[in-house]
């Protein structure tokens, strides 16, 4: 019998960010016509390696769309309430239209308070209870950034969500619970699968569009995916186990030299079996976590605009 082979389309994260950062340049440009320049301001607490990566990046690509930024890099041994006092002046300042407190946080340093000081005007990660709630009913307003890149994605690739099954895995407020609110947002038909989920693989398998935010590496794997299903991963795992690598990659010679290079490979939380069976999917890296600091510069403008009183709809 003759074999069928699947030729998944792979959604390229890369060149979605390139798009949306080249509209948001043109966006700066007019405003810059009305004197106006966004500006962004980046908390990052400590040496968390890769916070120090993300937050460079997020400051570069500010440079790079003509947004001006700032990062503040107090101590790891900073107190909420010095932090309170930093996140204060910056609510104060005209010049700063977006504030970021890059994730996580030290653990003596009230996570939960400090995003709930920021205002929710400058909220540019849409982590703000105000947000939240302007999400939850539709209202317009700042939708955290990864969440917001899933969705771009779907879009711009012209995948169907209304009317889709949608399974998110995963609940966390940054990731899990605003992608879900989005997608019911966008019709489709949602539900939010975790950790005390019965029997996992009964919900992934009925899922049209499967989103994973769990932060397992190859969770899922090919017997949860219905073929030819729409996989969105958003876990980015470093394995550090040449013996791991080569079991999600088998024989693949460019992922044995990246291992070689750097003692590390990034997987998602969807195991490459899994793509094999569907009928799209994002890899990792280059898919989902790609968008997230393109949606931030996005925000940064929505929140320049909004702050202003100007229309965000493009004409
Ligand atoms: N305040 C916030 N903190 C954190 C957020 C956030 O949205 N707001 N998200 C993450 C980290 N993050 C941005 O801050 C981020 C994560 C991943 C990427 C990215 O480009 N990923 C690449 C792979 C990168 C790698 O190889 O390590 C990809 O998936 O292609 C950008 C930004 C937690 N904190």
């Amino acid at each position: 019998m003759k074999q069928m082979t699947n030729t998944p389309r792979i959604l390229d994260g890369v060149a979605i960010a390139a798009e949306i950062k080249a509209e948001v340049a043109g966006e700066v440009k007019e405003l810059a016509v009305r004197g106006i320049t966004p500006g962004l301001a980046v908390i990052l607490v400590g040496e968390v390696p890769a916070s120090q990566i993300y937050v460079r990046s997020k400051v570069k690509t500010c440079g790079e769309l003509g947004i001006y930024s700032e990062m503040l890099t107090p101590p790891e041994s900073i107190t909420t309430e010095e932090m309170l006092a930093l996140v204060a002046d910056l609510n104060a300042r005209e010049d700063i239209d977006g504030i970021l407190i890059q994730l996580p946080l030290p653990r003596h340093v009230d996570t939960k308070r400090l995003l709930e000081a920021v205002s929710p005007d400058k909220d540019v990660d849409g982590f703000h209870p105000v947000n939240v709630g302007r999400l939850q009913s539709g209202q317009p307003g700042l939708a955290p950034c990864t969440p917001a890149g899933i969705i771009e994605i779907l879009k711009r690739s012209n995948l169907p969500i209304a009317g889709q099954n949608a399974v998110v895995v995963g609940r966390s407020d940054i990731v899990g619970k605003p992608a879900a609110m989005m997608l019911l947002n966008a019709s489709a038909t949602v539900t939010v699968c975790h950790s005390k989920t019965k029997d996992l693989a009964r919900f992934t398998r009925e899922a049209d569009l499967l989103v994973a935010a769990i932060g397992r590496p190859g969770f899922v794997t090919a017997d949860m995916v219905k073929p030819g299903a729409t996989l969105i991963d958003v876990g980015i795992n470093r394995v550090t186990d040449a013996a791991e690598v080569e079991g999600f990659f088998p024989g693949d010679a460019a992922r044995a030299a990246t291992f070689a290079k750097r003692s590390s490979v990034v997987v998602g939380d969807i195991h490459p079996a899994a793509f094999a069976v569907s009928g799209a999917y994002t890899p990792v890296p280059g898919g989902v976590g790609a968008l997230t600091i393109a949606m931030l510069m996005k925000n940064t403008v929505t929140a320049a605009k909004l702050r202003r009183g100007l229309s965000t709809e493009k004409d």
